[in-house]
């Protein structure tokens, strides 16, 4: 089944209201495929294999995870050994221990054989605030949007983005594209650089697919082509999700974030990071103090693509999944508050 049109929410509870449904985003844009997780330890893998990504979805994902897992058995020690489980899934983002802590915050109180319902409760008020707050994400989006194409009403605006910070990341509307869909629905002129975003490519397979679906004008690039792209004057702003934003304002993000924010600093291009208020992290003081995900260097050495899987090189390879952008290179932080220059 094509998927037709535009964003949608990523991740719902199953209709028995036992389990969560969520795409597999593994085979996208060639195929569109939605399973049904019906334990901890199936969130969990979904969370680890990629099957679902994106920081604020894999929040969500983990929550529905715990909720699963207390339906089960609601003892104290199943609930922390779920817990310690799901949050050790993938160690960057900090929205999938924000989620799993409003779940313990939700029943602890509760007697054991009573917390399931609220538990499942509280992870669809995690997805329905998500929307919410994308939304609002979006809507400062589009007046900055406005603002920035205000400059030059001649010609489209030109934002570049990195990975993938969509409805495919989010439960819906995204936090860096939702003002890319309400632009374009605004009826302002958008075109949209995506970064391929390597090793993964959640750039040129979900973010493009994303854009497709919404029309939205936009160019598949290679991750090295940005900063040629700002020297030369064709991009009017940059903006990226974030996986965790730190007390400092420091950004850890997709790896490949922090290059293009040196090259957008050294051209002059404003560089805005679109964030929730579920991806700032009060409790760590800096970049530094971020757990970069090291994950296997296979997803370096071989590529997917509608062809399925080959090797590119005859040499292993390190991955670490995400970088740090230090404050100083962040012009301002898209959040459902508003646009802000510190957090
Ligand atoms: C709004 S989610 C943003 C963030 O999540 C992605 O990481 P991954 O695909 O590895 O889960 C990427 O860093 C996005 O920018």
């Amino acid at each position: 089944m094509k998927l037709q049109g535009t964003h949608q929410r990523s991740i719902t509870r199953t209709a028995d209201g036992r389990g969560a449904r969520i795409m597999d985003q593994r085979d996208l844009p060639w195929a569109i495929s939605w399973v049904e997780l019906r334990s901890a330890a199936d969130a969990e893998r979904a969370i680890r294999e990629m099957w679902t990504r994106g920081a604020p979805l894999i929040g969500a994902t983990a929550a529905y995870g715990l909720a699963m897992a207390l339906a089960e058995d609601g003892s104290d020690e199943a609930l922390d050994r779920a817990y310690r489980f799901l949050l050790a899934s993938r160690p960057t983002a900090v929205n999938l221990r924000w989620a799993l802590d409003k779940l313990v915050e939700t029943v602890r109180p509760l007697p054991a054989a009573e917390r399931a319902a609220p538990a499942f409760a509280r992870a669809d008020a995690i997805c329905d605030e998500d929307v919410e707050l994308n939304r609002a994400i979006g809507a400062h989006g589009l007046e900055l949007f406005r603002e920035l194409h205000a400059r030059h009403p001649d010609r489209p605006l030109n934002i570049l983005t990195h990975c993938n910070a969509g409805w495919l990341a989010t439960v819906d509307y995204g936090t860096a594209t939702a003002p890319m869909y309400l632009a374009h629905d605004a009826g302002i002129p958008v075109h949209v650089w995506v970064d391929e975003t390597r090793p993964r490519n959640q750039g040129a397979l979900l973010t493009a697919f994303e854009l497709a679906g919404h029309g939205v004008p936009h160019t598949v690039i290679t991750d090295n082509a940005g900063g040629h792209l700002m020297m030369t004057g064709q991009v009017d702003a940059v903006i990226v999700g974030t996986d965790r934003v730190t007390a400092n304002g420091d950004v850890c993000n997709k790896i490949g974030t922090y290059l293009k924010a040196l090259a957008a600093k050294d051209n002059g291009v404003p560089f805005y990071v679109a964030l929730p208020y579920t991806t700032f992290d009060a409790d760590t003081a800096t970049g530094a103090d971020v757990p970069i995900e090291e994950r296997s260097g296979d997803e370096v050495t071989h590529v997917s693509g509608e062809g399925g899987r080959i090797r590119v090189t005859a040499s292993t390879a390190a991955n670490p999944a995400f970088d740090v952008t230090p404050a100083r290179l962040v012009t301002g932080y898209l959040t459902e508050r508003g646009l802000v220059e510190k957090v």
